[in-house]
């Protein structure tokens, strides 16, 4: 399974698309959505309504996030796991990462913002807020499509008021080395729809159906997309959660953005009738989102090659 410099993800151009406002484009983007994640679980975004000095407004944001000092950083916790402060794992010693909560909510940005900076720090929560906020559209606007190219666009309502936003934020040091060492293990996103977006220095890679490695190439106009297990099984099996990784190189620190569409506490994940039939019989039973977390983070959960499958898969 060798990195494949010539394979590429789809790239899907969402420009001038509104989630409200009809759009001649609409069926034609919907149709390659639909194709990028049956055959990848994956694509890359071109979506300019997030303008450029608000995605470079935040790499200044991270950078100042991540220079404060670790028992401050440790500050940021949750109570659903992996929603905190992760770092210093012996296993992928150049990785740290912090959530942000309902990060398109003003109050819970003020909130965390205030916990790292006790006097505040208006122009990191704006930043935040505001870079969140506009993402969140190319997320309804994927969710919405998904659910059209379905045929079971009657759930879109209840599927969008299902779901918050965590806007997760990565650095990942610079090894100083030359030969490539691992940044983030090998896994699969548990949750609805995942967004990256990037620094310039490249390390992101995702893993194709038939096990080659596709190796996103960083630019500013585009934004990775990409399916979680809750969504696949949600699709029951239609729509791919790919795994993927981060491998890093060079002298150069990598940043990056994650918006999770993520089931609430409580919500339960289960297939509409619709895709369930006698060609496509249920694959997963139903489940809660937090509990089969709590299972993932297990030491067998983490042993799993897929912990969907072993925890409710029929
Ligand atoms: O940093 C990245 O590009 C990927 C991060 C990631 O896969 C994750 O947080 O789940
Ligand atoms: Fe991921």
């Amino acid at each position: 399974m060798g990195s494949e410099d010539t394979l590429k993800l789809p790239v899907i151009d969402f420009t001038d698309l509104k989630l409200e406002a009809k759009n001649p484009n609409w069926e034609t983007v919907k149709s390659q959505v639909h194709k990028a994640l049956v055959e990848y679980g994956c694509f890359e975004a071109i979506f300019d309504t997030v303008p450029l000095d608000l995605r470079k407004a935040l790499f200044g944001s991270l950078q100042e996030l991540f220079d404060l000092p670790l028992q401050t950083k440790i500050l940021n916790m949750s109570k659903k796991p992996y929603h905190g402060y992760v770092g210093q794992y012996p296993m992928i010693p150049l990785f740290e990462s912090m959530g942000i909560d309902d990060a398109v909510v003003h109050e819970k940005v003020e909130s965390m913002t205030n916990i790292m900076w006790p006097n505040g720090n208006p122009s990191f929560s704006k930043t935040i807020q505001s870079f969140s906020g506009q993402l969140s559209e190319l997320d309804q606007i994927v969710r919405k499509m998904i659910l059209e190219s379905m045929g079971v666009e009657k759930y879109l309502e209840e599927h969008m008021n299902s779901t918050n936003y965590l806007l997760r934020v990565m650095k990942y040091k610079a090894p100083q080395t030359t030969d490539t060492k691992l940044g983030l293990s090998t896994h699969s996103d548990k949750n609805i729809v995942t967004i990256l977006y990037q620094n310039g220095v490249e390390g992101l890679e995702v893993l194709t159906k038939d096990g080659k490695w596709i190796s996103y190439n960083p630019s500013p106009h585009t934004f990775v997309v990409m399916i979680g297990d809750s969504l696949h099984a949600w699709s029951n099996g239609r729509l791919h959660s790919p795994f993927h990784r981060v491998m890093m190189s060079g002298n150069e620190a990598r940043y990056s953005a994650g918006l999770f569409s993520i089931p609430k506490g409580g919500s339960i994940i289960k297939a509409p009738e619709e895709l369930v039939d006698e060609e496509h019989p249920l694959l997963f039973k139903p489940f809660d989102h937090v509990e089969f977390l709590k299972y993932y983070y297990t030491e067998q959960g983490q042993r799993d090659q897929s912990a969907l499958h072993t925890y409710c898969g029929v």
